[in-house]
């Protein structure tokens, strides 16, 4: 039998289905709302991503638009009304990945001529001969400048967008002002203590990669490959310029895992497709995690490191200069990304410069011998050796550079004025590059009966004065934008061959024995050309 409702069991149970009823429809009101603002976002989400996505494409047109409508009134074309050349290819990853293919593709097409080449949308002109660079770099073409992120995307403009390769005007001199005491060539002869020990402790390293006799000797040769054993010798060099006492081996430590991941940053702005997108660099991926991730270790990396010299009163040019960022003459984005630029993203470089010297004078045995003995001669004073700048070491070094450029093309500068290049009229704002090799190896200045451009004779350069190779040969930069580090490569490159030399005759591995062989294999993967050469040291 069912037992009857009391009524106090009945006024709950009312009141229970009122506040029941309040609720749902209260639920059904926010749900309502928020489907409607959430409708609302999504919307408006979808336009943000639609202007963007317009935006990428109106920027590729507009180049292409602009170039047509240029040829139309004259541009791009010379006195005979010809057209410019026009690789018809975007070389925005192949000029790192396959550079080499590319400058022969431009010699195909264009023979001794300038000619256009494509940066996603952007034209931009290969200059490959010295009348090229002249036209470009002399006194008539007015101010130059560097484009906007190097033409390489809102991805690297996080990364080194704002470091003083990319800066230009008064943000440029303000920026060199604070760095180039901190580099200059008495810096670099001051460092030469500090770049001896460091070779001479990654030589006693190298060795311990070396395979030892049964009864514990050292193993009279190892074969090493040679961009892999250079890699982090310039990197601790380089980092013992920027902070000086302040490096301690942990700090190294974690700037070799900052280093780990720059290279996965750099690999993105370098190589990767999506990230040359203004709409994917704001929405939430990997890469994009990666930047940040690498934006704040990077930060507190050097705020620790400044506090810690200033809390022990260690030396330490990074600290030395920060005073500049409070001051407002540079801002803190510009600083790190310039500290970024000399250490990070130059690893590649002088990590293949050093490389490349091991590898020339591995291939020429008689430059090698010959150099050999000259270091020899001048045992008793080593410093004065090094600053000296008519010996066969200083031409070695220039050589290599020569031969192997650090990159296939070099990284784009435009003119802020229109210019006749070899007679083609070229508007003011059009980037221009340099085919690094064929500059370097093609003029007619390298090549004579005796000896032509593409062997490696640092001999060449005793007949030779500084102006007869003004604009054949790109070393540290051409025209006002010089390389900041160039004193402290040149110590550090002297350093490095005396040393191994003394200890270690050079020899190939595999292939590439021929000395009047064009080029090592390189690796594509990389910015820079970079050797896939093994190389065999044997103990003196
Ligand atoms: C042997 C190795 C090196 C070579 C061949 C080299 C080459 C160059 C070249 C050609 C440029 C001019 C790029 C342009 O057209 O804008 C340059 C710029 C630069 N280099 Fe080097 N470099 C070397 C080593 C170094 C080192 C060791 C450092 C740092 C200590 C460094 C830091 C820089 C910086 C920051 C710039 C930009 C300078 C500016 O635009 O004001 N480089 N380098």
């Amino acid at each position: 039998m069912m037992r009857p409702i009391s009524h106090s069991t009945h006024i709950k149970f009312k009141l229970a289905q009122k506040v029941m009823s309040v609720i749902m429809k209260q639920t059904n009101a926010i749900s309502i709302i928020f489907s409607k603002a959430f409708y609302g976002a999504f919307v408006a989400f979808s336009f943000v991503i639609l202007i963007l996505y317009l935006y990428d494409q109106y920027n590729s047109l507009r180049y292409r638009l602009a170039k047509v409508l240029a040829q139309r009134v004259g541009y791009f074309r010379n006195d005979q009304g010809n057209r410019i050349k026009e690789l018809s290819l975007n070389t925005r990853f192949l000029r790192f990945s396959d550079g080499h293919e590319i400058s022969k593709q431009g010699a195909a097409l264009a023979d001794d001529e300038p000619y256009i080449t494509w940066n996603d949308g952007k034209p931009e002109i290969v200059l490959s001969n010295p009348g090229h660079v002249k036209d470009f770099f002399s006194r008539q073409t007015q101010g130059h400048a560097k484009p906007p992120h190097m033409g390489m995307g809102p991805y690297f403009d996080r990364v080194l967008g704002s470091s003083v390769g990319v800066l230009n005007g008064d943000q440029w001199k303000a920026m060199r002002k604070v760095f180039d005491p901190n580099l200059s060539h008495q810096t670099a002869m001051d460092f030469r203590g500090t770049f001896s020990r460091e070779v001479a402790a990654w030589m006693k390293n190298l060795q311990s990669q070396g395979s030892t006799a049964a009864n514990g000797a050292l193993s009279p040769e190892l074969v090493l490959d040679a961009s892999v054993t250079c890699r982090v010798l310039p990197f601790k060099m380089v980092a013992s310029v920027l902070y000086g006492n302040a490096l301690s081996q942990d700090s190294f430590r974690e700037l070799l895992a900052l280093n780990s991941l720059h290279e996965k940053v750099m690999f993105n702005a370098f190589f990767g497709k999506q990230e040359r997108s203004r709409l994917f660099s704001i929405l939430p991926s990997q890469s994009k995690s990666l930047m940040d991730g690498f934006e704040r270790k990077w930060r507190a990396f050097n705020l620790e490191m400044i506090e810690k010299a200033k809390k022990e009163g260690l030396p330490c040019p990074v600290a030395t200069m920060y005073p500049s960022v409070r001051k407002g003459s540079v801002t803190e984005k510009e600083f790190l990304h310039t500290i970024d630029e000399i250490l990070f993203a130059n690893i590649d470089v002088t990590s293949s410069v050093l490389a490349f010297l091991l590898i020339n004078l591995a291939r020429n045995s008689r430059a090698q011998t010959e150099l050999r003995q000259e270091i020899g001669r001048h045992g008793s004073d080593p410093e004065a050796y090094v600053e000296k700048t008519d010996t066969l070491l200083e031409y070695a070094c220039m050589e290599s550079i020569r031969l192997c450029p650090a990159a296939w093309f070099s990284l784009p500068e435009y003119a802020t004025s229109d210019m006749m290049i070899s007679g083609y009229r070229i508007p003011s704002g059009t980037p221009c590059i340099i085919d690094w090799w064929r500059l370097n190896t093609q003029s007619p200045i390298w090549n004579s009966v005796e000896v032509s451009g593409t062997l490696f004779s640092p001999q060449r350069f005793q007949k030779l004065v500084p102006q007869d190779y003004r604009w054949s040969f790109l070393q540290f930069g051409l025209g006002s934008r010089k390389c900041i580090g160039k004193n402290v490569a040149r110590v550090m490159m002297k350093t490095f061959l005396v040393m191994v030399l003394k200890e270690w005759e050079l020899q190939t591995v595999g292939s590439a024995k021929d000395a009047e062989q064009e080029m090592v294999d390189t690796k594509p993967d990389r910015f820079t050309v970079t050797p896939d050469q093994r190389l065999r040291f044997v103990r003196i």
